[in-house]
């Protein structure tokens, strides 16, 4: 008997979707395992979006293969939709309908039937802690609540796998938190996460495994730790000298024997300038050394943020 490679529940090959002569996803290949938490971790455009919409089946591709759960999401869209959840950028809840009507009528499209509905919304709605907001409006919820009701939608078919786009864009730091916890909950119980997200603090909280993309190719794939040891250094000294002088002080310190004894690389960014090291305040000691003292300094450990820039020498959020 031939053994299938994986037992991926997503395997994408070659995957490519152009719009005219643009190619928005530009050939990728990637595999997201049972129970795992997969990011796809990019800039705005970099094909995210495109990407979620291949796998559920509501973009075509252009060329390239995809499966999921073994089944072609363009040939077989119903049985394949059936298996996921979808937690489209944008929310687009019923704003006419409750908080509760809008788990049961979203059941309905999938033909569920209400004596499953009545008890799965109750406790989707305990899972999103909405459960005081059921005969409320949607519009009289906040920002971070129309955002769990999305998720608790996208739950209610209980699906296999479980697919965000950006799910905190948008939120304040707590709404977010509370929306990192309920994620969190998922993965434990041991649902399959798709995700994107621009932010590298919810790559690195969230995903056991991502990819890195930008302008449709992937750059890297890796878990978070992985992908910082292998294209960061440990730590990273982040020095401010004025914006106009930043420039000028890289090249001095790019140049210098003993600092570039004790770093490996030196980044400019806007404000500040980033020196790639294992050991930042050995690096400091050595910049100062060298009379280049700055009015401010930051010793902090290296993050994706650092690996994208690495990658593409661009920022990831600009
Ligand atoms: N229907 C379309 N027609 C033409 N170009 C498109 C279309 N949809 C997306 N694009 C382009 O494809 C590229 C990838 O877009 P996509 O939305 O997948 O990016 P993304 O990584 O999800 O970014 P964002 O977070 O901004 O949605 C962008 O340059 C976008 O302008």
């Amino acid at each position: 008997m031939v053994r299938p490679l994986t037992n991926a529940v997503i395997s994408a090959r070659q995957l490519t979707k152009c719009y005219g002569d643009f190619a928005a996803v530009d050939g990728i290949d990637f595999h997201v395992e049972p129970g795992e938490a997969f990011g796809l971790l990019g800039p705005n455009g970099a094909g995210k979006s495109t990407t979620m919409r291949m796998i559920g089946g509501v973009s075509q591709r252009t060329s390239g293969s995809l499966e999921i759960l073994g089944l072609d999401p363009e040939q077989h869209g119903p049985k394949v939709r059936a298996q996921l959840g979808v937690v489209p950028q944008e929310d687009n809840l019923d704003l006419e309908l409750t908080v509760r009507d809008n788990l049961i009528v979203y059941g309905r499209y999938f033909g569920l039937p209400f004596s499953y509905l009545r008890p799965k919304s109750q406790e989707l709605l305990d899972f999103a802690q909405l459960t005081e907001k059921a005969n409320a409006r949607v519009e009289d919820l906040s920002g971070g609540m129309k955002r769990r009701l999305v998720i608790a939608r996208g739950l209610i078919n209980q699906p296999q796998i479980f697919m965000l786009d950006e799910p905190t864009t948008g939120l304040d730091p707590q709404a977010r938190h509370v929306l990192w916890d309920r994620l969190f909950r998922l993965k434990e119980a041991g649902t399959t996460l798709v995700l994107t997200t621009h932010y590298m603090d919810e790559a690195e909280q969230l995903c056991d495994r991502l990819i890195v993309v930008d302008q449709g190719k992937i750059m890297a794939e890796g878990s978070p730790a992985q992908l910082i040891r292998e294209h960061s250094t440990r730590e990273v000294l982040e020095l401010r000298y004025g914006s106009d002088r930043n420039v000028a002080v890289a090249d001095e310190l790019a140049g210098n024997a003993d600092v570039m004894a004790v770093a490996e690389r030196v980044e400019v960014l806007p404000d500040r300038l980033l020196l790639y090291t294992d050991d930042g305040e050995h690096a400091l000691g050595a910049v100062a050394g060298a009379g280049w003292t700055p009015r401010s300094s930051l010793v902090r450990r290296s993050s994706l943020e650092d690996v994208f820039l690495h990658l593409t020498g661009r920022s990831l959020v600009d």
